[in-house]
């Protein structure tokens, strides 16, 4: 670094006593030259020094901000899969890599397993990243291991394994298809009517294969977030990749894949782009790892034929309303945690409650131990669920919804 130039000395007046006063004057007139000058020479430094003060200050900013661009080049990024009490477990997008890291308190106070965060090379979570894409994200409903298992679905015997050949197998097993060198079907259809148990198996197989579920419904694609539609279905699939393996669940698909029709508004415009983005997603779909994709509708007659072609929703599997074993066994699970009393026919019930979905059945469960609420007992008994029915019939045909009951 350059030496700074030495400042000039300070210009003395030195007067004698016995100075004439001409003599004095004089020295003052001297003295005030030498000011001058002084000051000339002391402005110009001044001048210098500012020069250098604004190409140092230029050159602090370059410094910072290649310091910025160094710290900025060197994060990377990773989704939160896990908060523990020993740390934050987080899986690095790309190697898939997962690590145990410290987090500050106050930044994990405000982080969510599925989080999308940007880690530096000692896998310190620096940000937790991208609010905007959080938000569209809320549109997906995101369980990192849904809590259902087959045993709680009933009746569905034959479809459980249906689905576990259709999607589990391919997850689990992908080697075996490849070397009988065959594809895994592409994606799953659930078709039938409505609170029969379709998100349920979806649910159960993601739980079964600890594959992280990740649901959307096809009506709020279209309905909620018009214009976002199709950006949203790129998303979707964009969060399955990174959270992998992962089953992708689209139900009411109806609502984006109904059979074209003749009027051209421009909410069907945008129905049609959703559904082409999802086409485009499923065609692309081999390279997708472990991911698989199942959808769901109570209105098969309407889709449009154009996503039941293969290499698109190939495997159809229709969950139809429980028979009466099906719906005997639909109302042992329900009843499971539930004081029944002896006389309590679970087989009789099944018989009188024939047409009913497995929602429907649930909720008569539930009813019915409402019923025996009111009355102050902690037993449930026959009248009890006779009641309920009579209250869910009584709610059809008023047409107002049955409470559903998880
Ligand atoms: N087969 C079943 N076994 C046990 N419970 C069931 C069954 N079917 C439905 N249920 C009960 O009904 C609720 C709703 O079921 P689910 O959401 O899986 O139906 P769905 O077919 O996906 O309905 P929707 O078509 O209306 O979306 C479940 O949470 C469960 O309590």
């Amino acid at each position: 670094m350059s030496r700074s130039p030495s400042l000039p000395d300070r210009p003395r007046l030195d007067l004698d006593p016995d100075m004439t006063p001409e003599e004095r004057l004089e020295a003052l007139r001297d003295h005030f030259e030498e000011i001058v000058r002084v000051n000339e020479q002391l402005t110009d430094q001044l001048d210098d020094a500012r020069g250098r003060q604004t190409s140092l200050t230029d050159e602090v900013d370059q410094l910072e901000r290649e310091n910025e661009m160094l710290k900025t080049s060197s994060l990377y990024i990773a989704t939160v899969e896990e908060l523990t009490d020993d740390g934050v477990v987080v899986k690095q997008h790309g190697n898939n890599q997962e690590v145990l890291t410290e987090v500050s308190p106050s930044m994990r106070e405000s982080l969510e397993a599925g989080d999308r965060v940007a880690i530096n090379d000692s896998f310190g979570v620096k940000e937790i990243l991208d609010p905007e894409t959080d938000a569209r994200a809320q549109a997906m409903q995101v369980e990192a291991s849904p809590e259902v298992s087959y045993e709680d679905i009933g009746g569905l015997e034959e479809q459980i394994r249906e689905v576990r050949e259709a999607v589990e197998e391919p997850l689990i097993n992908a080697e075996q298809f490849h070397e009988v060198g065959i594809d895994p079907p592409s994606g799953v259809l659930l078709h039938g009517p409505p609170g029969t148990g379709k998100t349920m198996l979806a649910k159960a197989v993601a739980n079964e294969t600890d594959a992280t579920f990740i649901k959307m419904a096809g009506s709020e694609l279209v309905r909620k977030f018009i214009g976002e539609g199709a950006r949203l279905v790129r998303d979707l699939f964009e969060l399955a990749s990174e959270r992998q393996p992962a089953i992708i669940f689209i139900d009411e698909i109806d609502a984006i894949a109904a059979k074209r029709t003749e009027s051209k508004t421009s909410g069907d415009a945008e129905v049609q782009r959703t559904m082409m983005q999802l086409l485009s997603e499923m065609d692309g779909f081999d390279d997708r790892g472990e991911i698989r994709i199942i959808a769901a509708t109570n209105r098969f007659d309407m889709l449009d034929r154009a996503i039941l072609r293969p290499g698109r929703f190939d495997r159809l599997i229709e969950v139809p309303n429980p028979d009466v074993e099906g719906r005997e066994r639909i109302l042992e699970i329900h009843t499971e945690r539930m004081n029944l009393d002896s006389e309590v026919d679970l087989r009789a019930l099944a018989r009188e409650a024939d047409g009913l979905s497995g929602a429907e059945l649930a909720s008569l469960a539930t009813e019915a131990g409402m019923f025996a609420i009111r009355d102050e007992r902690t037993t449930v008994e026959q009248a009890d669920f006779r009641a309920a029915r009579e209250k869910l019939d009584q709610e059809e045909e008023s047409g107002s919804q049955p409470v559903a009951f998880a």
